[in-house]
């Protein structure tokens, strides 16, 4: 019997994509919003699938707040592009990860999941 556990954190960053359709973006900023999916197919004592706890401190820890996202990575910081760091890097915390959910603003946003 298999749960999902769903842990959402916003953080605030500025960015610009390297090349919008021919040309750097003018730079500007987000509060961007992620979505982590983990699957748990068990539950402890407590009835907890994932702490979502955990999560979220792992979370606070490696996301860029109040960071120019251009001198963090070396791609350019599309949602999707970040999305994909954001998967690797919780995947090796959580291996269970199913899906990273980045939101650019409260209507756009970009997923990024792995095929089996
Ligand atoms: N597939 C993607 N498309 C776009 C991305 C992206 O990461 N993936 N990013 C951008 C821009 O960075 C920009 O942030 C888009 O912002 P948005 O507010 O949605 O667009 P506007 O600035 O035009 O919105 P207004 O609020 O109306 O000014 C673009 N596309
Ligand atoms: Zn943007």
């Amino acid at each position: 019997m298999p749960w999902r556990v769903v842990v959402k954190r916003q953080f605030n960053a500025a960015h610009f994509l390297t090349d919008y359709h021919g040309a750097p973006e003018p730079l500007h900023g987000h509060t961007w919003c992620v979505e982590i999916h983990i699957r748990a197919d068990s539950l402890d004592k407590g009835g907890m699938g994932v702490d979502f706890v955990e999560i979220d401190r792992f979370l606070k820890d490696i996301l860029p707040d109040y960071k120019l996202l251009n001198e963090v990575f070396e791609f350019s910081p599309s949602a999707e592009n970040v999305a994909r760091w954001l998967f690797e890097k919780v995947k090796e915390r959580f291996p269970t990860l199913e899906k990273v959910v980045v939101w650019e603003t409260e209507n756009c946003g970009a997923e990024y999941w792995e095929e089996e």
